[in-house]
């Protein structure tokens, strides 16, 4: 490919990141400029992302990218990589030639997060609880968003190797007296709990419906931000208890994910509802049960948690990448189309 080598890409770049209900993208035009970011839009506002693309990016810059890296909710396999929980394809040989590209990488979204926290700013975290950052040790990346995103970040051989996987989809379970009276009432997938059961948006309404079965009481509450805004303003006793829960049971899968990373490097909650519910995961159940470990509890103190507030986390972790790929270990193997 012309003007590239094997592991860099030609500028201006595109870089973006397609989650279930948002897509956010930006330029980068060489290697030392800011990205230039443009507003997001809905995925569902949009057919197709070449159309998404055509017409919330291209037909509004002059700037014609000659390569694109893209991170997508779901895993990537094959020519036609079908998002989770979003109604697109991604099909990136129609790409290259419908937006006139000459390189198109695609990886996972929670590969985009974790290579963010590589370095992530002072001012893009606010710290949950105690512990401190280990430079150089592994981190994982945890979101709640539309889904429930996980990403490990692994440091090796002066590399940040950054490990995909399905973590959201591990199994919970319940432990408590309460959770024994509330785990009945939620809905399962195919027989089980996963974790993605609860731990996102949809896992809110879940959780908040299991609660108010467990009380004999009706919901009346109807969406995720619904249940957030009146657990957050105290006024209603379910969702209070629905956002305590969750924030326990969010503590709990981050703490299995930094014993299984021995995260010394910190645990990020990513995604759009951490920041959303920051307040209630400041309180005491998030990081007591992070840290509720035996026999490892000593270990879980030591370790920081943070909820990650920059608003384009992803595009920043691609930006990193794209201006020095040499400093990541991102496989490109199947990931990568060029004209
Ligand atoms: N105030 C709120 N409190 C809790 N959940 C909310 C709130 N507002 C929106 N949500 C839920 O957050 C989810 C969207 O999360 P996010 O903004 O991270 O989108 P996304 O990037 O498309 O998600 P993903 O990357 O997981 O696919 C939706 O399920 C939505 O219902």
């Amino acid at each position: 490919m012309p003007g590239a080598s094997d592991n860099s890409f030609s500028f201006p770049i595109l870089i973006g990141d397609i989650g279930g209900t948002n897509a956010r993208f930006a330029l980068l035009l060489d290697a030392f400029a800011e990205p230039k970011q443009l507003p997001p839009i809905k995925t569902g506002d949009f057919e197709t992302i070449e159309e998404a693309l055509q017409k919330s990016i291209l037909d509004k810059t002059s700037v014609q990218p000659r390569s694109a890296i893209l991170a997508v909710a779901g895993p990537i396999k094959g020519d036609e990589i079908p998002l989770t929980n979003a109604g697109w394809v991604i099909r990136p040989k129609d790409m290259l030639t419908s937006l006139g590209l000459e390189d198109v990488l695609i990886i996972n979204d929670f590969e985009a997060q974790a290579l963010a926290v590589a370095a992530p700013a002072a001012e893009d975290l606010v710290q949950i609880g105690g512990g401190s950052v280990r430079p150089l040790t592994s981190r994982v990346v945890l979101g709640p968003g539309t889904g429930l995103g996980v990403g490990g970040l692994v440091f090796a051989q002066h590399t940040w190797f950054p490990v995909p996987g399905e973590g959201g989809h591990v199994d919970i379970g319940p432990r408590t007296e309460r959770d024994f009276q509330i785990w009945p009432f939620l809905e399962p997938i195919e027989g089980r709990m996963a974790g993605e059961q609860i731990l996102c948006g949809r896992g809110i309404m879940n959780l908040y419906r299991a609660v108010c079965a467990a009380n004999g009481d009706e919901p009346v509450m109807k969406d995720p931000a619904e249940v957030t805004t009146s657990a957050l303003s105290g006024n209603d006793a379910a969702a209070v208890e629905t956002i305590s829960l969750f924030s326990t049971y969010l503590g709990r899968v981050a703490g299995d994910m930094a014993l299984i990373f021995m995260a010394r490097g910190g645990v990020f909650l990513a995604g759009g509802i951490s920041q959303k519910i920051l307040p209630a995961l400041q309180k005491p159940e998030f990081r007591a049960a992070f840290e509720d470990k035996a026999p490892h509890s000593a270990l879980m103190k030591t370790i920081p948690t943070f909820a990650v507030i920059h608003p384009m986390a992803a595009l920043s972790g691609l930006a990193a990448f794209a201006r020095t790929p040499r400093d990541f270990g991102v496989a490109t193997e199947g990931r990568r189309w060029r004209s």
